[in-house]
C-alpha cells in the first residue's frame, strides 16, 4: 500500500529541492535504477565513500564492481530477492561503509528503485566503544547507587557518637584523606557516605571498593584500568577503573587492609602523584579522588607484622577516626532498635512489640557484630514473629540474660543437645562455630586477634563473622 506523506499541493516544492533535501541527510544516499544504472548520490555520500560524483553516477553498479571502485554491491541482489538488505563494503579510496539498502516498488509491483544508506563503520565502531563503555560506567554506577538507596541515615543518642560525628563534619570539608577505625558492622560505611556528602564533592561520583571482594589479580585492573589487549580475556575497548570512575568524587576502599602488599605500593603512588597508570600503558593520567579508607584490623599492629606498608599507613593516617563498638554505646541500642522495626514495619506490612525483658537482654548483650547483628535480629525478628510479641525466650540463647548467666557460669560454650533437638549437623555445626567465633571476638577485641589464636587465615574468620552477623547461616 502506498502511502502519502507529502501534501499534494507542496509536492512539487519537494521535487524541486529534492537535491537539497538530500544533502542534508547525514547519511549517504545512494541510488540506483533497476538495471543497476547510478542515478543520484548526496554530498554525504562522497564525503564517507572518498569517491566523486563523476566516478559512479550514470555508471551501472555491476561495472563499478568489476573495475574495483567498490568490492561488492547491494543492488542486484535487492532487485531480485525485493527485500531490504545490509553488507559492509570497501571502495576503492579504502573506505570501510556500511550499506543499508530498500527497494520502491512500482504500481506493478516490481523494484524500480533501490535506495542505499551508507553509514561511516569506522564511525559507528567508534560510537559502539563509547557506548560500551559508557554501559560499563552506567552498570558499576548503577551497583553503587542500589547501595546508596538503602537507607543510609545515621541513628545516635550516644555523647561520644554525636562528637565524632561534629569531628567527621569538619574533617568532611578538608577533602583530607580519613581512615576509618572500628569493628565490622559499627557504620563506617555510613559514615563514609556521610563524609562524602557534607563535602563539596556531594554532587560527584562516590564510588565504594571492598577490597577483600576483588579477586588478587584483578585488583591492579580493577582499580587502575587497562588499556586494549593489556592481558587475555581484557576487553578489546579496554576499561576504565574505579579510580578514573570516581574521578572529582570520592573512593571509599573499604577494609584496606585486605589490600596485597604489591597492590599497596601503587596505590601509594597514585595517592601521592595524583595519577594512575592504566594497565599495559605507560602513559599516566591525571585523577583528583578524595580518599577515604576503612578496616577493622589493627593497621599500627599490621605494619609491625610486615603486613602493611608503613608509609601508606602514613599517607593515609591524615585524619583518623575510631568509630565505638555498639557496646560502648549502650544509649544507641534502644533507638535504633527502634529505627529498623519501624524500617521492616514499612517493608513487611507487620508489626511486632518487644517486652521489656526482650529490651533489656539486648541492652546488656556485647553485639560483635555491632549495628549489622542488631538489623539483622529485627530483620529476622519481625520477618519470623508469629505472635506480634518478643519475650526474652523469642532471641537467640546467646542474646537471652539467663541463658548467658548460665554460659558465663562453669558450663561456658558447652553445648547442650537439647538446644539442637531437630536440626541437621550442619546446623547444629553452624551456630556452635558461630558462639564460638562471636564468643572468642569478644575476650581477643580484633579478628586479627581471633584469627591468630585459632591459627586461621584473618580473611576466614572476617568472611565468616560477616556471614553469621548477617544472619545468613545456613
Ligand atoms: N548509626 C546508624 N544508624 C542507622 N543504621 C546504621 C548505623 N550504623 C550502621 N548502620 C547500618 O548497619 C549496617 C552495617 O553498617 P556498615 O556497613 O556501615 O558497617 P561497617 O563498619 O562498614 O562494616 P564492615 O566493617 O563489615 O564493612 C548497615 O546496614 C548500616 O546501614
Amino acid at each position: 500500500m502506498r502511502m502519502n506523506y507529502i501534501i499534494p499541493e507542496y509536492r512539487h516544492l519537494i521535487v524541486s529541492n529534492l537535491c537539497s533535501v538530500l544533502n542534508t541527510s547525514i547519511d549517504g544516499l545512494y541510488v540506483t535504477d533497476r538495471h543497476g544504472m547510478t542515478i543520484a548520490i548526496n554530498r554525504t555520500y562522497e564525503q564517507l565513500s572518498g569517491l566523486k560524483a563523476k566516478d559512479v553516477l550514470g555508471k551501472n553498479i555491476k561495472d563499478l564492481v568489476d573495475d574495483g571502485t567498490f568490492d561488492t554491491a547491494l543492488n542486484p541482489d535487492i532487485v531480485t530477492s525485493g527485500k531490504s538488505m545490509t553488507r559492509v563494503q570497501v571502495t576503492s579510496k579504502g573506505r570501510r561503509v556500511l550499506l543499508v539498502g530498500h527497494p520502491i516498488f512500482d504500481y506493478d509491483e516490481d523494484v524500480e528503485l533501490v535506495v542505499t544508506f551508507v553509514r561511516d563503520v569506522t564511525v559507528m565502531s567508534r560510537f559502539q566503544s563509547q557506548i560500551n563503555h559508557q554501559r560499563d560506567m552506567i552498570e558499576k554506577f548503577s551497583s553503587n547507587i542500589q547501595k546508596l538507596s538503602v537507607q543510609k541515615q545515621i541513628i545516635t543518642e550516644s555523647p561520644l557518637m554525636q562528637k565524632l560525628l561534629g569531628v567527621l563534619d569538619r574533617v568532611a570539608s578538608t577533602d583530607a584523606t580519613v581512615l576509618l577505625l572500628g569493628e565490622t558492622g559499627v557504620g563506617k560505611d555510613v559514615l563514609a557516605h556521610r563524609i562524602h556528602e557534607r563535602s563539596d564533592r556531594a554532587n560527584k561520583p562516590f564510588f565504594k571498593v571492598d577490597c577483600t571482594s576483588i579477586p588478587e589479580n584483578l585488583i591492579e585492573s580493577e582499580l587502575f584500568g587497562y588499556v586494549a589487549g593489556a592481558f587475555s580475556g581484557a576487553s578489546s575497548k579496554g576499561k576504565a577503573g574505579f579510580f578514573e570512575i570516581a574521578d572529582k568524587g570520592t573512593l571509599f576502599l573499604d577494609e584496606i587492609g585486605e589490600l596485597p602488599l604489591p597492590m599497596q605500593g601503587r596505590l601509594l603512588r597514585a595517592l601521592q602523584d595524583g595519577e594512575i597508570v592504566r594497565v599495559g600503558s605507560t602513559q599516566p593520567r591525571a585523577v583528583d579522588v578524595r580518599i577515604i579508607a576503612a578496616t577493622n584490623r589493627d593497621l599500627e599492629q599490621e605494619v609491625v607484622a610486615g603486613n602493611f606498608r608503613s608509609d601508606l599507613f602514613y599517607r593515609l593516617r591524615v585524619a583518623v577516626v575510631h568509630v565505638p563498638a555498639l557496646r560502648e554505646r549502650q544509649e544507641d541500642i534502644l533507638p535504633l532498635i527502634q529505627f529498623f522495626l519501624e524500617r521492616f514495619y514499612q517493608k513487611y506490612k507487620k508489626t511486632i512489640r518487644l517486652f521489656p525483658t526482650a529490651e533489656e537482654a539486648l541492652l546488656q548483650y556485647a553485639w560483635p557484630g555491632n549495628v549489622r547483628e542488631l538489623e539483622n535480629l529485627i530483620h529476622s525478628l519481625v520477618v519470623t514473629s508469629l505472635e506480634g510479641v518478643i519475650r526474652e525466650e523469642d532471641l537467640p540463647p546467646a542474646m537471652q540474660c539467663a541463658k548467658r548467666k548460665l554460659d558465663n557460669s562453669a558450663v561456658g560454650l558447652q553445648a547442650n543437645y537439647a538446644n539442637f533437638e531437630g536440626k541437621s549437623l550442619k546446623e547444629i555445626m553452624a551456630e556452635l562455630e558461630k558462639d564460638v567465633l562471636l564468643e572468642a571476638l569478644k575476650v581477643h577485641g580484633s579478628i586479627a586477634k581471633v584469627a591468630k589464636v585459632m591459627n586461621v587465615n584473618r580473611t576466614t574468620i572476617f568472611r565468616k563473622i560477616r556471614k553469621y552477623t548477617d544472619g545468613e547461616v545456613s
